[in-house]
C-alpha cells in the first residue's frame, strides 16, 4: 500500500519534470566535522531547514559512535526536533543493532507523526570502500542489509538505499559501473523504494556520470533512480554540472547539503557535498520545478542561503556555497548603496 502510493508519487515527479531534493546537511554534512557536535546545534539546523520548506531531511545515524562520533546523540536529536507533518526525517542504519536501537526509541516514544518513518541503508560499489566504511565486504553488507530491510519494512518504515563510490573509489581507483548496477539492483530487490548513487569522492566528470547512469539504467528503472540519484560531492567543482547531466538522463532526485557541508570520514580528501543553494539556483527558471522537497514551486533561496551561512559560521568558517557567497556579496553591496544614498 505504502509502496504503491510511493511509486505513484515518484512516477508523477518523474513525468512532470519535478525535482525532489533530499537535504543531507545535518547527517552527511555534519558527520565529517572535527570533534563532536552539540545535539542542540543539530536540532536547530533541522528545524531551520524544515521551516525553510525542506521535506526530506536526513537527521542523523544509528552507527557506532566509535566509528563516527559526530553522529552520537541521534536519538536525542529525533526526540527534540519540532516535528512537522509531511516532513520525513530519515536516519542511517548500518546493521541490526542500529535498527534495534531505533525501534526501541520509537516504541518508547510513540507519537503522531512518529519520530521518523524512514531509514537509509548503505553499502558501496567496491569492497575496499565497504571494508573501510562498514568493516565487511559488499556481499556481507548486502546480506546484513537484506535482513535489516525486511525487519524495517515489517515495522512500517520506508527504506532508502545508498551505493557509495559510483565513479571512483579512494582506495581502489576507477569503479566498475557494472558493479554499481548490480548493487543498486540488489538494493531495489530487497525493498528499497529508491537508491541514491553516491559520487563519494567528487572526481566524476559529466560524461562519466552519463556512462555510469546508462549502465545502471539497464537493470534499475530510471524512475527509481530518478528519485534517488544525486549526492555529488564537490571536490573538483563538477558537482552542479554532474547534477544537470543526471537530470538530462532522467534522474529527478538530488541529494545536497545546505552551505555545501560535508565530505565522508572514509573518503580522504573529499570536500563538501554539492550545496543545496547551488542546485536550487541552477534549476531556477529552468523547465525543472523543485517541489516535494523544498515545498511549493517557489523557493526562498535567500532563506536557504542564510541557513548555510548560519551553520557554517556556527562551525567556525564561511559558507562554501558559491550561490550563498554571491547572495551575501550582493546584499552587502545593496546595504552599502543604501548607506551612500542616505548620506546624499
Ligand atoms: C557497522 C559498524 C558498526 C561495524 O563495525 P564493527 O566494529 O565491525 O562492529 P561490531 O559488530 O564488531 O561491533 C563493534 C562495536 O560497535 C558497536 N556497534 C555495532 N553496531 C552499532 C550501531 N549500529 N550503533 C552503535 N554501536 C554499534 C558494538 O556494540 C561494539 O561495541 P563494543 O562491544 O566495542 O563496545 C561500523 O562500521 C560503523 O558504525 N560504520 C558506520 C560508518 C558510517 O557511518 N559512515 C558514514 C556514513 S556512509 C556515507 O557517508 C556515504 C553516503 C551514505 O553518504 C553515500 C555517499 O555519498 O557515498
Amino acid at each position: 500500500m505504502l509502496g504503491s502510493r510511493l511509486s505513484r508519487s515518484l512516477i508523477r515527479a518523474y513525468s512532470t519534470n519535478r525535482v525532489r531534493i533530499v537535504e543531507v546537511g545535518p547527517r552527511d554534512g555534519l558527520q565529517n566535522e572535527k570533534g563532536s557536535i552539540p545535539v542542540s546545534l543539530k536540532v536547530e539546523l533541522i528545524n531551520r531547514l524544515a521551516n525553510a520548506g525542506a521535506v526530506n531531511i536526513e537527521a542523523g545515524s544509528f552507527v557506532s559512535p566509535k566509528w563516527v562520533p559526530q553522529m552520537a546523540g541521534t536519538a536525542d536529536v529525533l526526540k527534540q526536533i519540532k516535528k512537522k507533518p509531511n516532513v520525513h526525517y530519515p536516519v542511517l542504519v548500518p546493521n541490526q543493532r542500529g535498527l534495534q536501537d531505533l525501534l526501541t526509541l520509537l516504541d518508547e516514544n510513540p507519537s503522531s507523526p512518529p519520530l521518523t518513518d524512514e531509514i537509509a541503508i548503505f553499502t558501496a560499489a567496491t569492497d575496499a570502500f565497504t571494508k573501510a566504511n562498514l568493516n565487511c565486504t559488499i556481499s556481507e553488507s548486502l546480506a546484513r542489509l537484506t535482513s535489516v530491510t525486511r525487519h524495517a519494512l515489517d515495522r512500517g518504515l520506508r527504506v532508502r538505499g545508498y551505493v557509495s563510490v559510483v565513479i571512483a573509489c579512494p582506495y581502489s581507483g576507477k569503479t566498475d559501473y557494472k558493479k554499481v548496477r548490480e548493487v543498486a539492483e540488489e538494493l531495489i530487490d530487497m525493498g528499497c523504494y529508491e537508491v541514491s548513487l553516491g559520487e563519494t569522492v567528487g572526481q566524476g566528470r559529466p560524461h562519466e556520470v552519463a556512462e555510469m547512469l546508462e549502465e545502471v539504467k539497464k537493470s534499475v528503472p530510471v524512475e527509481r533512480l530518478a528519485v534517488s540519484f544525486g549526492h555529488f560531492h564537490d571536490t573538483y567543482g563538477t558537482a552542479v554540472a554532474n547534477v544537470l547531466t543526471a537530470l538530462e538522463h532522467g534522474v529527478r532526485t538530488i541529494d545536497s547539503s545546505v552551505g555545501g557541508l560535508g565530505g565522508c570520514p572514509y573518503s580522504p580528501g573529499a570536500t563538501g557535498n554539492v550545496a543545496t543553494e547551488d542546485v536550487l539556483y541552477a534549476l531556477q527558471t529552468s523547465p525543472h520545478q523543485v517541489s516535494g522537497s523544498y515545498q511549493g514551486d517557489t523557493i526562498d533561496l535567500e532563506a536557504v542561503s542564510e541557513i548555510g551561512w548560519w551553520i557554517s559560521e556556527a562551525l567556525g568558517r564561511e559558507s562554501v556555497s558559491r550561490v550563498g557567497r554571491a547572495i551575501r556579496a550582493r546584499k552587502k553591496r545593496e546595504e552599502e548603496q543604501k548607506k551612500l544614498q542616505s548620506k546624499l
